[in-house]
């Protein structure tokens, strides 16, 4: 894993467009795997502020809420358009869905697509408790696409976006594990000293399920943009630019 290191989060995220337009421009790049959260506005600020052609470019998502609907301001389809997709030209734009009746074939139907869809570049957030999508620790790294009960601290730490905290779904939808690591090359944003105990826990730390992000050591194209903070709690040695 590569780490890179930024003093500002403005920095960090046009550093992540850069590659990401690289790749779009030379066609390395068919399939944009992204995420949502606070962690990539800015990268998502810098790329609809672009005039990229992403005419020959299908997305898919790592994640939604089960039980909100793409009018719902907090579904992860309504961030998606109102962030990126509305001002940008994609071939085609994918994400679970949330409000399918059934559920598991959901998770089956969205597997499909993501085979059918090969992810070029993934950008990944981290959650406080190293989650990546919303796989939650004890997750296996065997996972796919599946229907996940989300944590007391994830539904804390998100509860920001929601009028109350009884609001905040219980259950999402999340590419799994294995599903994330299939990317070829992973981008993984970490901003903020609440991220610094995972990211740690994610370079320095042992492979395990306790902390999923620890995954990512056993990738071969992973690329961690931190600020500061975020990286404060790394030993000194721990390569950096
Ligand atoms: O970027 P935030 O808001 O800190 O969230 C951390 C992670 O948790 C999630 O919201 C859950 O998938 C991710 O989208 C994000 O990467």
């Amino acid at each position: 894993m590569q780490l890179h290191t930024y003093s500002t989060v403005t920095d960090a995220s046009a550093k992540a467009f850069d590659i990401i337009k690289t790749g779009i421009e030379n066609g390395s790049i068919r399939t944009l795997g992204l995420a949502t959260g606070g962690t990539p506005l800015k990268f998502y600020e810098k790329f609809r502020a672009s005039n990229l052609d992403v005419s020959n470019v299908s997305t898919v998502n790592l994640d939604e809420y089960v039980g909100l609907n793409a009018k719902d301001e907090n579904s992860y389809r309504y961030y998606m358009e109102k962030e990126l997709f509305s001002h940008m030209n994609f071939k085609e734009t994918f994400l679970p869905n949330g409000m399918a009746a059934d559920l598991d074939e959901e998770c089956l139907h969205y597997e499909g697509i993501l085979q059918d869809h090969p992810v070029d570049v993934q950008i990944l957030g981290i959650g406080e408790n190293g989650h990546i999508g919303f796989n939650e620790p004890g997750t296996s790294f065997e996972s796919l696409t599946h229907v996940v009960e989300l944590t007391e601290s994830t539904r804390e730490a998100n509860k920001r976006y929601f009028d109350k905290e009884e609001d905040v779904p219980t259950h999402a939808i999340s590419m799994g594990i294995k599903s994330i690591l299939s990317a070829k090359k992973i981008i993984l944003l970490a901003f903020g000293a609440n991220k610094a105990e995972a990211v740690k826990q994610m370079l320095e730390g042992e492979v395990s399920e306790g902390c999923p992000a620890s995954v990512l050591q056993k990738h071969s194209d992973v690329i961690v943009l931190a600020d500061q903070e975020a990286a404060s709690l790394l030993k000194e040695g721990i390569a950096r630019d």
